[in-house]
C-alpha cells in the first residue's frame, strides 16, 4: 500500500499521464506577481547546488509547486524564459534548487526521486546540474570548472537511489553516467569562455561520498589513489535517477577547495572556504550555465534536448517483471512517471 493511499488518484487531475502539457494547480502562495501555473512543456532544467540557488537575469515566467508519488521536490520549480537565438519565442527553463531555497536539506535529505520525477512530469529531458566540489588533484585549482565524465559511488546505500523497487525491477545502463552528447555541448560552451579568469577541465572522475561530514585524510588519499579528480556529496543518486528517467544529464563542477589530502595547516576544506569561492566565482558559474542554455536553445539541438536517443530505454529496462508478479503500489508510481510504458 502507498503510505498516502489517495495520492496517486488525487494527482491525476493535476498531472494527466497522457498529456505532455500538464496544468499544475498550486497551493495559495504569497508571490502574488508570478503565475503559479505553466501550460507548455519544458524540456531543459538546471539543478542549482551550493551557492547557486537562483539564476537571475532570466525572465521569471512562473513558480510551480508540484508534488509526485515520491513527495514534493527540494524547492519550488521556477520557470525562466530564455531568449532563443534561432526562434522568436523564448525557451522555458526549469530551475530547481537541490538543497532548497534556503539550503536546509543536507545531501542525504535531498528528495532526488521527487526532484527528477517532478522535472520529468513537466517534460524535462535534459538536465544541467551544478555542484561545488573538492579537488583531489593539484592541477584542478579552486575556482576551476570541471565537466566530469565518470563517477565513483561512495554513498552508503541510505539514500533512495532507484525508481525500480517494491515488485517492479529495472536495470538501466550506467557505464557512462553523464550523457556523452550533452557533455560535448557543455565542454564546447565552457571552452568558449576559457580565458584569464575561467579555467576548464574537460573530463574527470567525481567521487560522490555520503557526508555530511567531509572525508578523513586517509579517505582523501585513497580517492586520489583510485584516480578521483574531484569529490562531492550530490552527484548520486541524482545522475542514476536521471538515467532511469531517460534524461540527458551533465554535471558542471566548480572546485572550491583541496579537500584535506594536502595536509597543510589551515588548508583543510570547511564550509566558509567553499562558500567564499562560490561567492567570488558565482558570476562565472552563472555565465557558464548561461552559455550552455544559449547553445541548447538553438533549434539544431532539439533532438538532444528532448533526449530522443534515450526514449523507450526504460520501458525495456523495466519490462523484466511479469505483470502478475508486480507490486501494485510500485506499478502505480511507475505508470505515473512513464505513462504508457507499463500498461
Ligand atoms: C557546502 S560543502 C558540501 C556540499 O557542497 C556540495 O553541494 P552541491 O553538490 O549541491 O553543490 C557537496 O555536494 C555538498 O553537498
Ligand atoms: N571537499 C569536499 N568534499 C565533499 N564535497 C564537497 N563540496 C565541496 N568541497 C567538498
Amino acid at each position: 500500500m502507498l503510505s498516502r493511499p489517495n495520492l496517486l488518484f488525487s494527482l491525476r487531475p493535476l498531472f494527466h499521464p497522457l498529456t505532455s502539457c500538464r496544468h499544475i494547480t498550486l497551493p495559495p502562495r504569497k508571490m502574488a506577481d508570478v503565475p503559479t501555473t505553466y501550460d507548455a512543456p519544458v524540456h531543459i532544467a538546471v539543478i542549482g547546488g551550493t551557492g547557486l540557488q537562483h539564476l537571475p537575469s532570466f525572465t521569471h515566467a512562473a513558480t510551480l509547486h508540484p508534488t509526485t508519488p515520491w513527495g514534493p521536490p527540494s524547492s519550488p520549480i521556477s520557470i525562466l524564459h530564455h531568449p532563443s537565438p534561432t526562434t522568436s519565442s523564448p525557451i522555458p527553463i526549469a530551475f530547481l534548487s537541490r538543497h532548497g531555497p534556503h539550503h536546509s536539506l543536507a545531501p542525504h535529505e535531498i528528495p532526488s526521486r521527487a526532484n527528477i520525477a517532478a522535472l520529468r512530469s513537466l517534460g524535462v529531458r535534459t538536465i544541467i546540474a551544478f555542484s561545488a566540489v573538492g579537488s583531489l588533484q593539484e592541477h584542478i585549482r579552486p575556482r576551476d570548472f570541471v565537466v566530469p565524465d565518470q563517477i565513483i559511488d561512495r554513498t552508503k546505500g541510505i539514500r533512495p537511489f532507484t525508481f525500480f523497487e517494491g515488485g517492479m525491477v529495472g536495470h538501466v545502463g550506467f557505464g557512462d553516467p553523464f550523457d556523452t552528447a550533452l557533455g560535448a555541448v557543455v565542454r564546447r560552451c565552457g571552452h568558449s569562455l576559457v580565458g584569464e579568469d575561467i579555467q576548464l577541465h574537460d573530463g574527470g572522475t567525481i567521487v560522490c561520498m555520503e557526508g555530511p561530514q567531509f572525508s578523513t585524510r586517509a579517505e582523501s588519499h585513497m580517492y586520489r589513489a583510485w584516480g578521483g579528480s574531484v569529490i562531492n556529496m550530490s552527484a548520486l543518486p541524482e545522475a542514476k535517477l536521471a538515467r532511469e528517467a531517460e534524461m540527458a544529464y551533465q554535471m558542471i563542477c566548480m572546485a572550491t577547495d583541496y579537500d584535506c589530502w594536502k595536509g597543510e595547516v589551515g588548508e583543510d576544506v570547511n564550509v566558509e572556504m567553499v562558500m567564499g569561492h562560490m561567492r567570488a566565482n558565482g558570476e562565472n558559474a552563472r555565465r557558464f550555465v548561461g552559455a550552455v542554455l544559449d547553445e541548447l536553445s538553438k533549434e539544431e539541438h532539439g533532438e538532444l534536448v528532448r533526449a530522443k536517443h534515450l526514449e523507450m530505454q526504460t520501458k525495456f529496462a523495466g519490462g523484466i517483471t511479469h505483470k502478475e508478479g508486480r507490486g501494485k503500489e510500485a506499478e502505480e508510481k511507475l505508470k505515473w512517471l512513464f505513462p504508457g510504458y507499463f500498461d
